[in-house]
């Protein structure tokens, strides 16, 4: 048995349009977004993907690209389980920085630093600051430890993976056509687990806007194999331009 899972990072934000940290923020698509959206369903169309279920964050840039993507591929009807589990990595008082500047004053190795590696988490945001999702009404079910003021990735990958291991994978397990909408990070997370990437190694792994990725799982969920939606160069190129956001001008 061959499960398929297909990941994909929400199209441009307005913040990734102006460089900025987003996490937590609930920034919308730019219009460059909408039509890598766009273009991420046809991929999958064409390629002759379908879906029974799709799993999504509760922010409105994953949100918007997954509607986009389900017109595309007219399966507006299928259920959507919107979770902030899958939301991006929560970035901290980075959160509204351009990344550019601030590699200007704190040096890019800092920034790659905070941007990517798997342990160290960005600065901390205070309660009392508006940022804070404890001020934010769509997490007032949540129990106050669960509520970051900042992550590393290992904190992502640590709330990432109840969903998983209560929710999805028993989905894919009962044979439904899983589509997960997510975050550059939240995704990263699910490729560290899925494919025990190392510590040193998931630094360097980025991931485009609106570009499917594919997985094809065995009985136990172990990858066979993965494969972006799109030819090397361009999937080289836009990895590249998603690296180089951390450099200063
Ligand atoms: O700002 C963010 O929330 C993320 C994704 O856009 O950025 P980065 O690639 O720097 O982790």
């Amino acid at each position: 048995m061959v499960y398929k899972l297909v990941l994909v990072r929400h199209g441009e934000s307005t913040w990734n349009q102006e460089n900025r940290f987003t996490g937590w923020t609930d920034v919308d698509l730019s219009q460059k977004g909408v039509l890598e959206a766009h273009d991420g369903g046809k991929r999958l169309r064409e390629a002759g993907f379908t879906f029974d279920i799709a799993y999504t964050s509760v922010l409105k840039r994953a949100i918007r690209t997954l509607w986009i993507m389900l017109d595309e591929l007219n399966l507006c009807y299928i259920p959507v389980e919107k979770n902030w589990r899958l939301n991006e990595r929560m970035y901290g008082a980075l959160q509204g920085l351009n990344k550019s500047d601030t590699a200007a004053k704190y040096g890019e190795n800092q920034v790659l630093i905070w941007r990517r590696a798997y342990d160290i988490p960005p600065p901390a945001l205070e309660e009392s600051d508006d940022r804070f999702p404890g001020k934010d009404a769509r997490y007032k079910d949540l129990s106050p430890s669960d509520l970051p003021k900042t992550e590393c990735l290992k904190d992502t990958v640590d709330r990432f993976l109840p969903l998983w291991d209560e929710t999805i994978s028993k989905t894919i397990k009962s044979g439904k056509k899983v589509l997960i909408a997510a975050h550059g990070n939240s995704i990263r997370a699910l490729i560290k687990y899925l494919d025990n990437v190392s510590d040193e190694k998931i630094v360097s792994m980025e991931i485009p806007t609106g570009i499917p990725l594919v997985y094809e799982l065995d009985e136990n969920l172990k990858p066979i194999k993965s494969y972006f939606l799109a030819d090397n160069d361009e999937l080289l190129k836009a990895q590249q331009a998603v690296a180089n956001q951390g450099k200063a001008k």
